[in-house]
């Protein structure tokens, strides 16, 4: 990648403070809080506070919401400093805007999907992440996509997600050459339990592309 220092890396899921911090002290640079209730990552505004509190100042915290009611996040927001936040349902640009924070687009590459009218619609996102399409399933799928489908060049920053492993990541890095990537089931033991030695490899194989 030209003119580009690193791939960022978000993980996203944490539920456990210690986990958490242990990521951050690892390097990754966002950690991802999940509120969403049907999620087995779904952490409470207590639980997301603890985890905040564990984490270093210079690593981005992320709160992903699917298709909240306002008011939802602007409790989040009311008691947690989320640097940015994550929208990961059928959300509308004016909606993501409302909360005056910078916010990332989820788009899930289904078949026939307009992708640069979807990224011009979210004209207003500081990002786009790109995760795959499973029917009735809003993410943390740990499916992956067509990787051949992201965007060679973008108005915005892009973050690869859906199915990145260990194992993948460094194709999928040289592949794509995107700004970002997330993970959630390739870095755990079990939904919401996070493997550090998961995360050092997968930071591991990023920073070696
Ligand atoms: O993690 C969840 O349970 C979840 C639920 C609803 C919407 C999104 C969710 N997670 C999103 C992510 O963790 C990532 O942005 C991405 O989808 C990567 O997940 P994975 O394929 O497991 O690496």
């Amino acid at each position: 990648m030209n003119n580009v220092r690193k791939t960022y890396v978000k993980v996203c899921g944490f539920t456990r403070p210690d986990q958490a911090r242990a990521a951050s002290l690892a390097g990754v640079d966002a950690i991802g809080l999940v509120f969403y209730g049907p999620s087995p990552r779904n952490v409470s505004l207590e639980q997301a506070i603890e985890i905040a509190e564990a984490v270093g100042p210079f690593t981005s915290l992320v709160g992903l919401f699917v298709n909240a009611p306002e008011e939802a996040v602007r409790d989040v927001l009311a008691k947690l400093p989320l640097d940015i936040l994550q929208f990961h349902g059928d959300e509308s640009p004016d909606y993501c805007e409302s909360f005056g924070r910078r916010y990332m687009k989820a788009i899930r590459m289904r078949e026939g999907l307009d992708l640069d009218g979807e990224i011009a619609r979210f004209g207003s996102a500081a990002g786009i992440l790109l995760d795959a399409y499973q029917p009735g399933v809003p993410g943390g799928t740990g499916e992956r996509f067509d990787w051949q489908r992201v965007p060679k060049s973008a108005a915005k920053p892009i973050i690869l997600a859906g199915g990145l492993t260990p194992d993948n990541i460094a194709d999928a890095v040289k592949q794509t050459a995107v700004y970002a990537v997330d993970v959630s089931g390739g870095v755990e033991k079990a939904h919401g339990d996070k493997c550090l030695d998961k995360i050092r490899r997968f930071l591991a194989e990023v920073d070696a592309t």
